[in-house]
């Protein structure tokens, strides 16, 4: 039985809680950008565990996810792993957590993307060439970006639940004829995404700020460039949890 999202979250409390996750994600991300690139680590050929075939970033994830999912990380909903294939079970005694999504929600995944823009585009976009060889704090920080990204893309299943309960009326003739074009029209807020493209730049700025107690040198760089942020959210973040928001919806009546 799905609990009435309407209960426990409105609109504002969820879009107050992506509003909190993009502190989250600017963190990870200026942490990030303490290391270079560091393009050893993401070869799949360089052969830096050995018996383990894929790179050492993937390791890392690996066996975390593994530690994390006997925890009972992946008992949580909001949480997905990037490797779900052969997790261990959780050890932990279950956690009771709102009854809030349609069970179509677990079948929605979009890791394997978000792996892929964080790797392939937004990586070389903050973070220096080269090699310091500090790979275990390294990719440590690359999954943290990861989980946060991935909590706030997926995070649209709520979304698009408060929105579905909502306006039922609006929404159940698109998923019934199964209308992925119209139910990305409705879900769409032009304007509150220009306010997080605004809100999330200006975070960059302040947050990426280099604190002196002796007056600052003029035209210090932040530690991130905010227009990356910004374009971070643009292309890839919005357009993903609006994908993840479709997905939900074509299933919430199944
Ligand atoms: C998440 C929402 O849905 C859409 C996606 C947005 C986002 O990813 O930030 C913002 C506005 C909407 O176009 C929302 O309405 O808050």
């Amino acid at each position: 039985m799905v609990k009435e999202a309407s209960e426990t979250m409105t609109l504002e409390t969820v879009r107050n809680s992506l509003n909190e996750q993009e502190n989250t994600i600017i963190y990870s991300l200026i942490d990030r950008a303490n290391y270079p690139l560091n393009p050893k680590m993401y070869d799949e050929s360089a052969s830096l565990i050995p018996g383990f075939d894929g790179s050492l970033v993937k390791f890392m994830v690996m066996e975390t996810e593994a530690v994390h999912a006997k925890c009972g990380r992946y008992e949580n909903p909001e949480e997905l792993p990037f490797f779900p294939g052969n997790l261990p079970s959780s050890l932990v005694p279950s956690q009771e957590y709102p009854n809030i999504l349609h069970l179509t929600a677990s079948s929605i995944n979009m890791n394997e993307s978000i792996w892929d823009f964080y790797f392939q585009k937004l990586l070389p976009l903050i973070s220096a060439p080269g090699e310091d060889g500090n790979y275990a704090k390294c990719a440590a920080s690359d999954l943290n970006c990861l989980q946060a990204l991935s909590r706030r893309i997926h995070y649209g299943k709520f979304v698009a639940e408060i929105k579905f309960i909502e306006t039922p009326q609006d929404y159940e003739p698109e998923i019934r004829s199964q209308n992925s074009d119209s139910l990305m029209k409705l879900l769409t807020f032009e304007d509150v995404e220009e306010t997080v493209k605004r809100r999330v730049e200006k975070k960059a700025a302040v947050y990426g700020q280099r604190v002196s107690l002796v007056e600052a040198e003029p035209g210090q760089k932040p530690k991130i460039d905010p227009a990356v942020i910004s374009r971070l959210y643009d292309e890839w973040v919005m357009p993903l949890t609006k994908k993840v928001e479709v997905e939900y919806l074509l299933g919430r009546l199944d």
